[in-house]
C-alpha cells in the first residue's frame, strides 16, 4: 500500500505552523511557520484596554504560506499522496461574518474596523458582558454556565458578541453570524463557508458557546434576548449541531489544491482548539493532565464520561462530551499568562533600554535576558521568605474565571533584582498552576499524570523543574516541538478514514516523551509554603484591589 500523508495546521497567538505527517508512522517530513505580519506591527490592539484583534488577511497569508512552506521540500509523491488537512486555531476568538460567512474585515468598508475582525482569545473588552451573562444564568431556570465551570468569560463567544453588537453599530447592521477561527479556516479549505452550513467544531461551541446536548444546542432565544434584544434571531442564524475532530468539514476546494498543489480529493476534517488538538499529539489518556505551556496554557483533561460525566466541575473552562478525544469527556482550564508573564517583565526591562540605547542592543538584551534571568534563577536557593508574586497580570481564567483581577508582586526590599523577581515570577505561574491541578482534585477528577507541551515546555528546564517541584509531581516533556500541529494531522488521519478511531491513530502518530522532571524532595516543603503565602496574597489582591 502508498504512504499516506496528513498536513496538521496549528494557528497560535503570533504565528501559523503546518506539519506534514506520514500516517503509518508519525514521521514529521515537512514543516513552515508563518508569523502574522500585521499583528507583528502591533496593528488593530490596544493593550492598555485589552483589545486584541487579528485580521483575516494574517490568516488566509498563513494558511497559504505555512502549507506551502511545509510542502516545499517534500517530492511530488508524498504531495499527491496527502489525504487529509485539520486546522486548530486559538479559542475563542470569533468574527462576524456576512451570509456568505465572509468575514467583515474582508469587505472594502470594514477593512480597517477592528471590530469586523477576528477577536483573540485574550481579548478582554468584553468583560462587563461575561458579567452580565453570568448574572442572567445564575438567575434563570437552567444555569447554562453549568458545564463550563459555572462562571463564563470575557475571553469567550457570547460576551465578545454582545460587546461588539453594542458598541459597533455598523456591524450590528452587516453581521449575519458569526464564526470561530477552527470553524472558518476549516471552512475556507473547503471552499464553501455558508454559517449555515458550515460544521461547527463541538470543542469550540461547547466550552465557549455554551452549546450543550441537554440543552437541544446552544443557549434558548428567550435567554438570550432578555441578555439583550440585539441577539435577537442570531441563535437561527448559528448552528444547533456540532461535531468533533474525528469528522470531516467536506473536501478541498479544488482552488486550494491547486493553489497548495496537492491533490483535490484531500479531506478537510472539523477544526479545534490549540490545545485540544495538543493534547491528542500529547497521546493524551485518561486522568492524564496535559499541559499546553506556552503564552498562557491550557490544562486539558479527558475521562470516560460514564465515571466522570455525572459530576459538574466547579471554575474550570468546561466539560465537553467528545471535545478532545470522540466518546470521553473533555475538561479544560488554563492561566490566561504564563510565558506571557516573563515577557511583560522583558518588556519592563527592554523598553528604557530601546528608548537610551537603540534597536540593536533591545534586540540583543531581548534575545538573552530570559535564558539569562532562569539559569541565575535556577542558582539561587528557595526560601520561604522569598519574594512571592501573584500571576493574574492578564487576569485569571482558572480556578474560577475573573479577567478583572490584577497580578502583584510582593516582599521586595533594597537587595531584590531582576534575577529574584524573575523567581518570583516563575514560581507564580507555577502556583497558578497548582490551584488547577488542587481543583480538579478536589471536584473529584483525579490526575494519574502530567505532561507538558508548548514553547515554554520545551525551552525552559527551570520552568519545568520549578513547575514539578510546585506540584510535587512528575512531568513528562513530549518530544515534538509541534504537538499541536501533530494532533490535528492525527486528527486529519482519522477524518480522511485512514484510521477508524482516534486511539488507533495515535497509538502509530502521536509524539513520543524526551524529558522527564521530577521533583526535589528537598525543596517541596518549601514550595508549599510559598504556595500558602500566594493564596493569601491572592485573597487580599481579590478582596482589595
Ligand atoms: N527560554 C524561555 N524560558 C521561558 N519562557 C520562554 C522562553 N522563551 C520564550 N518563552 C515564552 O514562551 C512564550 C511563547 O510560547 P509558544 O508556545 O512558543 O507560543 P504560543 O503560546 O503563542 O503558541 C512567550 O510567552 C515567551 O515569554
Ligand atoms: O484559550 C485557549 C484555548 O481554549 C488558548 O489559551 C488560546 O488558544 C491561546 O493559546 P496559546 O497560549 O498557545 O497562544
Amino acid at each position: 500500500m502508498k504512504n499516506q500523508f496528513v498536513i496538521g495546521v496549528d494557528y497560535g497567538t503570533d504565528s501559523v505552523r503546518a506539519l506534514v505527517v506520514n500516517t503509518a508512522t508519525g514521521e514529521e517530513v515537512g514543516t513552515a511557520v508563518h508569523y502574522y505580519a500585521r499583528w507583528k506591527q502591533g496593528l488593530y490592539c490596544d493593550p492598555a484596554s485589552s483589545q486584541f484583534r487579528q485580521h483575516p488577511l494574517d490568516y488566509l497569508e498563513g494558511l497559504q504560506n505555512s502549507i506551502a512552506g511545509a510542502l516545499e521540500g517534500v517530492s511530488d509523491e508524498v504531495k499527491q499522496n496527502i489525504v487529509g488537512i485539520s486546522v486548530d486555531t486559538t479559542g475563542s476568538t470569533p468574527v462576524a461574518v456576512d451570509q456568505n460567512g465572509t468575514p467583515l474585515a474582508l469587505l472594502p468598508e470594514f477593512a480597517e474596523n477592528p471590530n469586523g475582525m477576528f477577536i483573540l482569545w485574550k481579548d478582554h473588552t468584553a468583560n462587563a458582558e461575561a458579567e452580565e451573562i453570568n448574572h442572567l444564568a445564575h438567575h434563570w431556570d437552567t444555569d447554562f454556565t453549568k458545564y463550563v465551570g459555572g462562571i463564563y468569560s470575557s475571553e469567550w463567544f457570547w460576551a465578545k458578541i454582545l460587546r461588539t453588537l453594542r458598541v459597533d453599530e455598523s456591524i450590528r447592521e452587516k453581521a449575519y453570524s458569526w464564526v470561530e477561527h477552527c470553524d472558518w479556516v476549516s471552512a475556507v479549505l473547503t471552499g464553501n463557508t455558508d454559517p449555515i452550513a458550515m460544521r461547527r467544531s463541538r470543542c469550540a461551541a461547547g466550552h465557549k458557546a455554551l452549546w450543550h446536548q441537554e440543552f437541544e444546542g446552544l443557549p434558548s432565544e428567550e435567554f438570550l434576548t432578555k441578555l439583550d434584544p440585539l441577539l435577537g434571531g442570531l441563535r437561527d442564524r448559528l448552528f444547533s449541531e456540532t461535531y468533533t475532530s474525528d469528522n470531516s468539514m467536506g473536501t478541498i476546494s479544488k482552488e486550494w489544491a491547486d493553489k497548495l498543489g496537492i491533490s483535490d480529493k484531500a479531506v478537510i476534517g472539523v477544526g479545534a482548539f490549540d490545545c485540544h488538538m495538543g493534547a491528542v499529539g500529547a497521546d493524551i489518556q485518561p486522568y492524564s493532565l496535559c499541559k499546553v505551556i506556552g503564552t498562557s496554557t491550557c490544562d486539558m483533561l479527558v475521562a470516560p464520561n460514564e465515571e466522570i460525566g455525572h459530576l459538574l466541575i466547579r471554575g474550570i473552562c468546561g466539560q465537553v462530551d467528545g471535545s478532545i478525544i470522540p466518546g470521553m469527556l473533555g475538561m479544560e482550564a488554563g492561566q490566561s499568562a504564563f510565558g506571557d508573564l516573563y515577557a511583560w517583565f522583558q518588556k519592563v526591562i527592554v523598553g528604557p533600554v530601546r528608548d537610551l540605547l537603540g534597536q540593536e542592543a533591545a534586540d540583543k538584551l531581548s534575545a538573552e535576558l530570559i535564558p539569562y534571568l532562569s539559569e541565575k534563577a535556577s542558582e539561587l536557593p528557595v526560601k520561604a521568605t522569598d519574594i512571592v508574586s501573584v500571576d493574574w497580570m492578564n487576569g485569571r481564567r482558572t480556578p474560577d474565571a475573573k479577567h478583572t483581577l490584577k497580578g502583584g508582586i510582593i516582599g521586595l526590599n533594597l537587595g531584590s533584582d531582576a534575577v529574584k523577581i524573575f523567581k518570583s515570577l516563575v514560581e507564580a505561574t507555577a502556583f497558578g498552576a497548582r490551584a488547577i491541578s488542587d481543583r480538579f482534585q478536589q471536584e473529584g477528577v483525579p490526575i494519574k499524570q502530567v505532561i507538558a507541551i508548548g514553547g515554554v515546555a520545551k525551552k525552559s528546564p527551570f520552568v519545568m523543574q520549578t513547575l514539578a517541584d510546585v506540584l510535587n509531581m512528575p512531568i513528562k516533556v513530549a518530544s515534538s516541538d509541534q504537538a499541536c500541529a501533530l494532533g490535528a494531522a492525527i486528527c486529519a488521519s482519522v477524518a480522511a478514514g485512514v484510521y477508524p478511531d482516534m486511539a488507533s491513530a495515535q497509538k502509530n502518530m502521536a509524539s513520543a516523551f524526551d524529558a522527564t522532571y521530577e521533583p526535589r524532595p528537598e525543596v517541596v516543603p518549601i514550595y508549599e509554603a510559598l504556595y500558602q503565602r500566594y493564596q493569601g496574597i491572592g485573597q487580599y489582591i481579590e478582596e482589595n484591589i
